[in-house]
């Protein structure tokens, strides 16, 4: 049974589709009883079936009266009758669902299902609860205090042009990192996955929010720089891949992430390292900071 809306909107339908050049197989030809409500299925039907241009769809349906009312007369509508309510623009975008919208809504949906299967370390009665002490060691592992520690302290003991320059790099590249993934966390405010304790060693603020993955962008950052400026042996570097990969992981394992968050955080975190690449700072460069330092 069609809403009354509908059949107040048909009115007009029909006035269209008889003054236009539409045939009887057209979205915009009442057809007969059905009306506003037939072109409204025929709408979503079209936008779907293989072959049909959804955007020729969506011209069609803003050629309709619905949005044309002022240049249509009411055919059939008394001098009694108020003009029908507009429909409301949510209504057509509804029926016309862009293709990358039901991508990203399936994509999360995947994202929320697989990261509630994965946070197996999630409480110490989860079914892995256990492992949850070797997780938050790795969560050390990757955290921002010890690597900025550690790189200040090299550089301080470091008595090497060579090696300064590293680990000056390095320590440009720490703090870029936290400040990205502050900005984009504070932009996007996605919240923590429900089944996380929020017991983390040492936050900022903006780490109530889980995208991206800081200790995510950090691993790949890290890994990345550490196997491009320091001479490894092959099964050290492994250990090197597999250190960021696993990190990754027991952010899920953890509860503290979804999966896109450390996709993301893996994404950025190698990105990042492109643009300490890029930026690369050496004495000829940055002269000053590096007098700074040796005279400390
Ligand atoms: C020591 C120097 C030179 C500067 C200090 C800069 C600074 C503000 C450091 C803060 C380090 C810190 C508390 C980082 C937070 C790391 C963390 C808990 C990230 C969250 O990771 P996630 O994977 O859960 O998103």
């Amino acid at each position: 049974m069609p809403s009354p809306r509908r059949n107040v909107d048909a009115r007009p339908l029909a006035a269209s589709a008889s003054s236009s050049s539409s045939g009887p197989g057209s979205p915009a030809h009442g057809g007969g009883g059905g009306g506003g409500g037939r072109f409204e299925f025929q709408s979503l039907l079209s936008s779907r079936a293989p072959g049909l241009d959804p955007t020729c769809t969506r011209l069609r349906a803003s050629e309709s009266p619905v949005h044309r009312r002022g240049s249509f007369p009411l055919a059939g509508a008394g001098p009694s009758q108020a003009p029908p309510a507009p429909l409301p623009e949510e209504d057509r975008m509804d029926l016309n669902p862009s293709f990358l919208g039901i991508a990203l809504r399936s994509l999360l949906a995947i994202d929320l299902w697989l990261s509630k299967k994965l946070g197996v370390c999630a409480g110490e009665s989860s079914s892995w609860g256990s492992m949850r002490p070797l997780m938050k060691l790795l969560e050390i592992s990757g955290h921002g205090i010890p690597w900025l520690l550690g790189t200040l302290y090299c550089l301080s003991r470091s008595d090497s042009w060579a090696g300064r320059e590293v680990l000056m790099n390095l320590l440009f590249a720490l703090l870029l990192d936290l400040l990205l993934v502050a900005l984009i966390k504070g932009l996007v405010r996605r919240r923590r996955p429900a089944h996380n304790q929020m017991d983390m060693f040492v936050t900022l603020s903006v780490d109530k929010y889980s995208f991206p993955s800081g200790h995510a962008t950090r691993a790949a950052l890290v890994s990345r720089f550490i196997l491009n400026h320091l001479v490894l042996a092959i099964p050290l570097r492994v250990l090197v891949v597999l250190w960021a990969f696993i990190l990754g992981l027991s952010r899920v394992m953890l509860g503290r992430h979804n999966v896109t968050d450390v996709a993301f955080g893996f994404f950025l975190g190698y990105t990042q390292y492109s643009i300490v690449d890029y930026c690369w700072l050496s004495p000829h460069n940055a002269p000053v900071l590096f007098l700074l330092w040796s005279q400390q």
